[in-house]
Parts: structure tokens; C-alpha cells; sequence
């Protein structure tokens, strides 16, 4: 389970988020979406413990970043903006120095079949500099799933995809979630949302706005709430 309690972030004199209150059970898949600068990748970023929150915790089954940091990091694939990979390294170069990180074993083996699984069998020697975007965010993806983790956090991770990649991107998605993993993804693709997640929650100006549940049944509601909140704008 993924809790936050009373997160605060300010940077200067600007309010990010301004006391989320949130709890995601384990195996839930959660799409966070609201309009720009409500402070959705901001959240993302202190649950996966890459930046601190000015006050308020953030807890893995209950386990705290201050205390259990190494613990809680290996539970998490996160997948950023950034795709965190080396230019110089080929895909397979990237994905067996990011798992030896984590002490994956079999390592060679494993990233050989995610290469593959993200269609890049043919490109897997390589360096990734020569890449498009959407290529690189297949192997980003790749990436973050490299060590099996228990949580899955995306940030927009169909920008920039095209048809068949974002189709691929969903299957490991529901994949990861048929296996138990929880998934938190921020995104502005309302249609992937819905395909991919059971929860919607809605972000504005640092807060929770709506938190919708059983998504699937419930689509036509999801739907109006979030065009109410979001796509008016
Ligand atoms: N390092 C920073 N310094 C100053 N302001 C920041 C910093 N990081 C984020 N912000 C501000 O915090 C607000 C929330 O940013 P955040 O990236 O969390 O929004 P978001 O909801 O993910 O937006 P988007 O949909 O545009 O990606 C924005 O106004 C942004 O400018």
C-alpha cells in the first residue's frame, strides 16, 4: 500500500501541492490527470523519492523514505520525462548496467527479451544516441521494468509513442498489473487512462479534485467529471 500524508511542496514562494492526502492499495492502477502545473509529475516524483516534500511523508507499506530508501527504490520502476539512459550504451549496454543497479539476476538474459518485447531486437547493439524519441522511450520503458518492480510510477508514458508502441505500452501495463504490481501513471490521454487504469484522480492547483473509482463501470460519470474539470479548460 502507498500512502501520503499532508504532502506539502513549495519551491520559493510557489504552493505545488498543498496537502495530498492519498492511499493506493496494492495491485490498484491509478491514472492522475488535471491541467499543466497542477503538480501531478511533482507528486509522481516524491513518491518515487527523487525530489523531498517540504513537509507531510510518504509511506510504501509502511516504510519511509527517510529510514528505508534503498528498500522502498527497489520496489519502484519509474519512468520520467527524462529517460534516464546513457547515450553512448547500446540497449542492451543500458539495460544490464540498469539492472546490475539492482541485482538482477540473469541479467543478460532478461534485458535481451525486454529489448525484444519493446521491438527493438533489431537495434539492440546499437547506442542509443542514434534514437528517436519514441524509440527511446521503448527502451525507457524497458528500463523501468528491469528489476520486476512492485510499483510502477509513469509520467506521460505515451508521449510521443506511435500506434503500435502505445499498444505494446498498454500490455505491459496490463501485464505488470495481471502480475499484482500497482500502477501510478500521470498522464493527459484521457483514452489510455480509461483503457488502462481502474482509478481516475484529478489533480488542480496542488489538490486532489476528484477521485473516481471502478472506472470501467463507471465511464460515463468519469468521463463528465473530468471533461468538467479538465478539457473545459
Ligand atoms: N524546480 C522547480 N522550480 C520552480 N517551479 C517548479 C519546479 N518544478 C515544478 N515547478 C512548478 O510547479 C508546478 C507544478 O509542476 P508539475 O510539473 O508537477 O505539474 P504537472 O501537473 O505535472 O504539469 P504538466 O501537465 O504541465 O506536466 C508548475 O507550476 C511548475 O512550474
Amino acid at each position: 500500500m502507498i500512502e501520503t500524508k499532508g504532502l506539502i511542496k513549495t519551491i520559493g514562494d510557489k504552493v505545488i501541492l498543498r496537502g495530498v492526502n492519498l492511499t493506493i492499495k496494492k495491485g490498484e492502477s491509478v491514472a492522475i490527470l488535471g491541467p499543466n502545473g497542477a503538480g501531478k509529475s511533482t507528486i509522481l516524483k516524491i513518491i518515487a523519492g527523487l525530489m523531498k516534500a517540504t513537509s507531510g511523508d510518504v509511506y510504501i507499506d509502511g516504510l519511509n523514505f527517510k529510514k528505508d530508501s534503498y528498500e522502498m527504490k527497489k520496489r519502484i520502476g519509474f519512468l520520467a520525462h527524462n529517460s534516464f539512459l546513457y547515450d553512448h550504451l547500446t540497449p542492451l549496454e543500458n539495460l544490464k548496467f540498469f539492472g546490475k543497479l539492482y541485482g538482477v539476476s540473469n541479467i543478460e538474459e532478461k534485458a535481451k527479451e525486454l529489448v525484444n518485447e519493446v521491438g527493438l531486437g533489431f537495434f539492440i547493439h546499437d547506442p542509443v544516441r542514434s534514437f528517436s524519441r519514441g524509440m527511446l522511450q521503448r527502451i525507457a520503458i524497458a528500463r523501468a521494468i528491469i528489476h520486476d518492480p512492485e510499483i510502477l510510477l509513469f509520467d506521460e508514458p505515451h508521449t510521443g509513442l506511435d500506434q503500435e508502441a502505445i499498444k505494446l505500452l498498454n500490455e505491459v501495463i496490463l501485464k505488470m498489473k495481471a502480475n499484482g504490481s500497482t500502477v501510478i501513471m500521470v498522464t493527459h490521454d484521457f483514452q489510455q487512462a480509461v483503457q488502462t487504469c481502474d482509478r481516475v484522480i484529478i489533480f488542480r492547483n496542488g489538490k486532489i479534485v476528484e477521485d473516481l473509482d471502478n472506472v470501467k463501470n463507471n465511464l460515463a460519470l468519469v468521463t463528465a467529471r473530468y471533461t468538467e474539470q479538465v478539457a473545459c479548460l
